[in-house]
């Protein structure tokens, strides 16, 4: 079987070969409903045992013990799989900022464990927020008895995910501005070893309340850091190592990381899963996001490693060349072959719909790239249509 990339596919019955921990197992459409629910969109086993804090060396943060007497709490932002975020105001400065609380004693998790993992989060959060205005800054990290508090710029937009809930699929000009954003976000973070590990569109925010976020993006001038990326709960420093534990959200995760060896190339496979669900306001193995919802992890794992990504269809026939180019960039099933970070920020793409501004930023690193097809800075109708039929 051939991917839509032309790559050589393993065939269904062999992916136990290649996938450890593969089974095909029948499973009851109850049971694998009740596990997609708990699976396919909740991350996973979060911050890998690959670097341990320590040599983290003095990044990190210290954690004080008095958050009660520096912050009063304010409203209720959202709640996540460990912990709740509110607002807080800054007794002494009278600033506002977002606190995430989260409890020492998990079920199922030893306490240590819980701190340990807390630990990395934060002081990976410390390392790189201070290298990037596109990382939500960390302000401090205190403790009581039971809870962790970490205090971090408060990000007033909302995420992605809500936009695209309330306001339905992303323009391809607007979808270049939240792209061309990550992936600076990404590349700080490739640069210190750090693996973001969890991109989707909840983990990523718009600094700023907009009337109309959608048209605010399409006018967005590129490198304002309008966008800050947030939960650094499944992110890891990575080694020379490929790391094993599975990390991040099913649905979003690359093909090497179901077979448990994979690198910070993982990141890019996840950025294209999220550029496709941004333009197409679904996945590509599935009609619906209530479709997908209904997968089983296994399922979801077979269609990522197997499956065709399909650009035939509605929101797809009107994407430019560039963008479809960038897409099978990221979405390359051999992470040797991924586009990295630095090199997808110079993609054509950026200067079709954002003129020179998005490359003379980058012009220093210019040297290293690789174009994925002929520049072509305005593409072309038989040129999109010879690129969709390699992508199919
Ligand atoms: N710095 C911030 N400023 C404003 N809102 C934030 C900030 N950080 C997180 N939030 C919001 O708080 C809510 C909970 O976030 P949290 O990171 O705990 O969990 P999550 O990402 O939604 O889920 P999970 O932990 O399962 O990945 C989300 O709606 C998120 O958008």
């Amino acid at each position: 079987m051939v991917d839509f990339f032309g790559n050589t596919l393993p065939q269904q019955s062999q992916l136990a070969a290649v996938v450890p921990g593969f089974t095909c197992k029948h499973r009851s459409l109850a049971s694998q409903r009740r596990r997609a629910s708990q699976n396919v969109f909740r991350r996973t086993h979060c911050a890998a045992e690959a670097v341990k804090t320590q040599d983290l060396g003095r990044q990190a943060p210290t954690w004080k013990s008095s958050f009660r007497e520096r912050y009063a709490l304010g409203r209720h932002i959202g709640s996540g799989s460990y912990g709740v975020v509110h607002v807080c105001i800054d007794e002494v400065t009278k600033q506002k900022a977002a606190v995430k609380i989260l409890p020492k004693v998990r079920s199922k998790q030893l306490p240590q464990k819980t701190l340990r993992k807390l630990e990395r989060e934060v002081t990976l959060m410390a390392r790189v927020s201070r290298q990037s205005s596109g990382i939500t800054r960390l302000i401090d990290v205190y403790e009581d008895r039971s809870y962790v508090y970490i205090v971090m710029g408060l990000n007033e937009g909302g995420d992605l995910e809500e936009l695209l809930e309330t306001y339905g699929p992303f323009s391809e000009r607007a979808t270049a501005a939240v792209i061309y954003e990550c992936l600076k976000i990404i590349s700080v973070c490739h640069a210190n070893g750090v693996l973001l590990g969890d991109i989707k569109p909840a983990n990523f925010m718009l600094r700023q309340r907009y009337r109309d976020p959608l048209k605010a993006l399409e006018s967005e001038q590129l490198g304002k850091g309008f966008l800050t990326a947030v939960d650094f709960g499944c992110s890891q420093a990575v080694g020379p190592t490929p790391l094993a534990r599975r990390t991040g959200t099913p649905v979003y995760m690359s093909p090497e990381t179901f077979r448990r060896e994979y690198h910070l190339e993982a990141d890019l496979w996840s950025l294209g899963m999220m550029m496709y669900q941004l333009i197409a306001g679904r996945f590509p193995f599935w009609a619906s996001i209530e479709q997908c919802r209904t997968r089983s992890l296994e399922e979801v794992m077979k269609a990522v490693i197997m499956e065709d990504i399909p650009v035939d269809y509605g929101p797809w026939l009107s994407v430019s060349p560039e963008g479809l180019s960038l897409l099978q960039g990221l979405l390359t099933r051999d992470p040797t072959q991924r586009l990295t970070a630095v090199e997808a920020l110079q993609h054509p793409w950026f200067q079709r719909h954002f003129g020179s501004g998005a490359e003379e930023k980058q012009s220093s690193r210019r040297n290293n790239i690789v174009p994925l097809m002929p520049a072509s800075p305005r593409g072309t109708s038989s040129e999109a249509g010879v690129l969709r039929s390699t992508l199919m």
